[in-house]
């Protein structure tokens, strides 16, 4: 099933639909939540569990009193604590609220902070329903306080939806936020699940179904996790009667003396993911060096000096530049007259991007697919900004860039997001901390070669790549290594192990 990504709006969006067009009742939509929350809270704690409910002025805190209502049916121990004062629950939270109150629930109007640490204290678990979607600046009184006690002494917290207080779109530098164990979402993941700042608040997350119509997603939601099962749908097989032509023949330009080991890294990579032929263009200096590395592979040398070898472009399906290339001048040439020159699928990674951010506008005349693959220090370098600011809003930037100049954006990071220059989004869901590490992102610039050249949409080429570099990782960590030792290396080897699953 596809997991779509939504900001506040989107979800607004297509929550009106669902009300509007199709005729769902808000109060049934709320019961749904709060029902399907109860079921997943049901199976992260135990039937002896002294349950502490505390419930906001909105619609989040109305999920709150239908959990409260459906566990205390099943006989749980719940205790709802209410950090607004009563006028202030309304529409169909308030059906809610009294609904609960006919089954014979009773309420804390929490007027004293020492009510709300004691209450927090003696409870095993605490249901934060104070805050959803539709948080909005700093916390106001009462509610401020109740997410400083909840953090400062609560044994174990499950958030519904979204951390009380923590925003759900990007761009939010600074807020108070409930610091959850678990997360259940409402039907979608919100943006700030996949921020580098904002998705710790969130714990483990995982979602529960309320009903939406999927035809309401489609409309609105503009984003979508790629995970295993899209991998597996769109990965193409190959065809027992192929030759090595029908794979790709990839040509990856870089390296050079002090970093010769990165060229090979992605030349093995992108044979391991399946490439047909792989032609290394590096420095003639180097080549010497590094042939024993990588004997399938063939070599073109390039004289440092010469800016404008003279490589047969039109003979390579695809190409990636730029790993460890240097910063030289003689480098920024050979990049230039690559963009300039070639007319099949480019992908700039590395010293590649460097070079290339002085005539970022060349990129929007090419006449194939551009791809651009930096981390977060070479995105804020593209764009001049600092990597923080770009941390705090990087979908935004990834289409800036997508868009201004009709590239394929892949930005990679714990959240890797792949962006189309039409404005398609997505992030993947495959890796571990173990990729952070030196070579990493030399051995995706291969796999990324070797899948631009055998899937006929370079979107899909792109997520997938990204995909099994990830799950390379993971199965390693899971299997024989950990992701403190994993190096760049074993992930190339890893690249069997994700393939197999699909045989
Ligand atoms: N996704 C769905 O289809 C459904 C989601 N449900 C749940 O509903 C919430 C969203 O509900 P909403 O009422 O829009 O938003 P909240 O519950 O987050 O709360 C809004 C109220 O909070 C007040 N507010 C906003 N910011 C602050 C602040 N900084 N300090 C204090 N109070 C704040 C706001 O007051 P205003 O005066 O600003 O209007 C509102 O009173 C979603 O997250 C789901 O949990 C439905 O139950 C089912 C359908
Ligand atoms: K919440």
């Amino acid at each position: 099933m596809k997991v779509y990504i939504v900001t506040a709006k989107e979800m607004y969006d297509i929550d009106n639909y669902t009300m509007k067009k199709i005729g769902m009742d808000g109060k049934l939509l709320m019961e749904n939540a709060g029902r399907a929350v109860s079921e997943k809270v049901e199976r992260l704690i135990e039937k002896s569990d002294r349950i502490c409910i505390f419930v906001g002025p909105g619609n989040n805190g109305g999920d709150g009193f239908v959990i409260a209502r459906t566990l205390m049916n099943k006989r749980y121990d719940v205790t709802i604590v209410q950090v607004v004062p009563d006028e202030k629950i309304t529409g169909d939270a308030l059906y809610h609220k009294n609904v609960f109150v006919n089954y014979g629930g009773s309420i804390l109007i929490a007027q004293q902070e020492s009510e709300v640490h004691d209450v927090t204290v003696n409870s095993d678990v605490v249901i934060d329903a104070i805050l959803g979607l539709g948080v909005k600046g700093d916390l106001r009184e009462g509610l401020i306080t109740a997410v400083e006690v909840i953090n400062e002494v609560a044994n174990r917290v499950i958030s519904v939806d979204i951390p009380s207080g923590l925003p759900a779109d990007e761009g939010m530098e600074e807020f108070t936020s409930v610091q959850a164990d678990f997360t259940i979402v409402i039907e979608a993941p919100k943006v700030s699940a996949f921020l580098q700042h904002t998705a710790l608040y969130y714990g483990v997350w995982d979602t529960v179904s309320i009903g939406l119509p999927l035809i309401a997603f489609q409309r609105y939601a503009k984003r979508n996790v790629w995970g295993y099962e899209q991998f597996k749908d769109c990965m193409p097989r190959r065809d027992p009667y192929s030759h090595k032509g029908d794979h790709g023949k990839g040509l990856t330009i870089g390296g050079s003396a002090t970093m010769p080991g990165s060229i090979v890294m992605t030349a093995k990579a992108a044979l391991r993911a399946g490439a047909g032929l792989i032609t290394i263009g590096t420095s003639e200096k180097v080549i010497n060096r590094i042939a024993s590395q990588c004997i399938e592979a063939t070599y073109f040398p390039i004289h440092e000096q010469n800016n404008h070898p003279s490589i047969p472009f039109e003979e390579f399906d695809a190409i990636t530049i730029g790993m460890g290339m240097g910063r030289s001048g003689n480098a920024a040439a050979l990049v230039a007259h690559v963009v300039e020159q070639t007319d099949c699928p480019l992908i700039i990674d590395a010293d590649g991007l460097f070079h290339v951010k002085t005539d970022l506008a060349k990129l929007k005349v090419r006449k194939s697919p551009t791809i651009v693959t930096p981390h977060p220090g070479e995105m804020a370098m593209l764009l001049d900004i600092s990597v923080k600011e770009l941390l705090i809003t990087p979908f935004y930037w990834s289409m800036k860039i997508a868009q201004t100049y009709n590239v394929y954006v892949v930005l990679k990071g714990k959240h890797t997001i792949i962006t189309t220059p039409e404005g398609i989004q997505v992030v993947n869901k495959s890796g571990n901390a173990g990729l952070a590490k030196g070579g990493s992102g030399d051995v995706l610039a291969g796999i990324l070669l070797a899948l631009v050249m055998q899937q006929r949409s370079v979107f899909q080429a792109l997520c997938n790549a990204c995909f099994i570099h990830g799950k390379a990782a993971d199965l390693l960590v899971e299997e024989t290594h950990s992701d403190q030792d994993l190096m760049a290396s074993d992930v190339i080897e890893g690249i069997s192990k994700v393939y197999r699953t699909l045989s």
